[in-house]
């Protein structure tokens, strides 16, 4: 291992990462170096990190190669693996834009939820962001227990009905009368029953602004409380749409819902197919160097 590791970070809607590129797929980061690299205080920082692999040269991407050059390797801050980033496939992609590894306007993203297909808006257009917004196509929602509230979220005494939406990751959506009632966050909220997620899970709290917009909160599982979750805003804007009748697969025509969260605002379209679009910003913020010998002091022993 050389004595300095390159590192970036960036955040899309203020959900921030540590970005780690690592083409050949030679650092050893292990949950613990994970963890220690998203530490606010002691470390660099971040809800995640996002570890910039060639799709090549790791087991659990290879597969995908043919597709997606490059994998995202998603490790939430408290070292877990997770399936699947919304926010985080897009600071990816920007990450790939800036270091001149792809250009404006389409590619592929392998993920441990499939292969994702991405577009970065050419600088100063459409949504009129300096650097451009990037859409990602997120695949479809999935109701392991149909479209019906099946599970509930509780916050002290108060408890609500919430809908199980797996977005590539495992969500629990709750509709409130205000944002206020969910509390302090960082905690886990209980979810039950807790056999619906054997893995844990990610948990949003809704409230209504408008017709079609929505403003949320997230519980995200192995980070707390973050100020976004692209899957998270996705599994909502589903909720909301069969919450208001609006199954766009009945209608024949596309459902947008605006997701306002704590850090910015997302747009979500789904389609007739099932498919889901999800469109915000993506920002990198700084780049530098990590001390290898720090890191080496987190990266657990190899067991005998
Ligand atoms: N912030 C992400 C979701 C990251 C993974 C999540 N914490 C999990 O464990 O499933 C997003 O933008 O989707």
């Amino acid at each position: 291992m050389s004595s300095r590791i390159a590192f970036l970070k960036g955040h899309g809607t203020q959900n921030d990462f540590v970005i780690v590129p690592d083409p050949e797929n030679a650092i050893d980061l292990s949950p613990a170096a994970v963890a220690a690299l998203c530490d606010r205080r002691a470390g660099i920082g971040g809800d995640g990190l996002l570890h910039v692999v060639r799709s090549a040269a790791h087991p659990e991407a290879r597969e995908m190669a043919a597709q997606a050059e490059w994998f995202m390797d998603y490790r939430n801050g408290d070292g877990s693996i997770a399936e699947m980033c919304g926010n985080g496939v897009r600071v990816f992609a920007r990450y790939l834009q800036r270091s001149g590894h792809v250009g404006e306007g389409d590619l592929a993203v392998a993920t441990r939820a499939g292969v994702k297909r991405v577009h970065i808006a050419k600088a100063g257009s459409d949504s009129g962001s300096a650097a451009g917004d990037i859409t990602v196509g997120m695949g479809k929602a999935v109701f392991p227990d149909g479209p019906a509230e099946s599970v509930s979220v509780s916050v002290g005494a108060h408890s609500w009905p919430a809908r199980n939406v797996n977005m590539g990751n495992p969500h629990a959506v709750a509709f409130v009368d205000d944002l206020d009632q969910a509390g302090n966050l960082w905690a886990p909220p209980p979810v039950a029953p807790a056999s619906a997620y054997p893995d844990g899970v990610n948990v949003e709290f809704v409230v209504e602004r408008g017709p079609r917009h929505v403003a949320m909160r997230v519980h995200e599982r192995g980070a707390g409380e973050t100020r976004s979750c692209g899957t998270g805003a996705c599994a909502v804007a589903v909720a909301a749409a069969r919450r208001d009748g609006a199954d766009p697969a009945v209608m024949g025509t596309p459902a947008t819902y605006v997701v306002d969260v704590p850090g910015g605002r997302l747009v979500i379209m789904e389609r007739p197919d099932g498919e889901i679009e999800m469109t915000g910003p993506a920002v990198i913020v700084a780049e530098g160097e990590i001390d290898a010998a720090w890191l080496h002091e987190h990266v657990e022993p190899a067991r005998p």
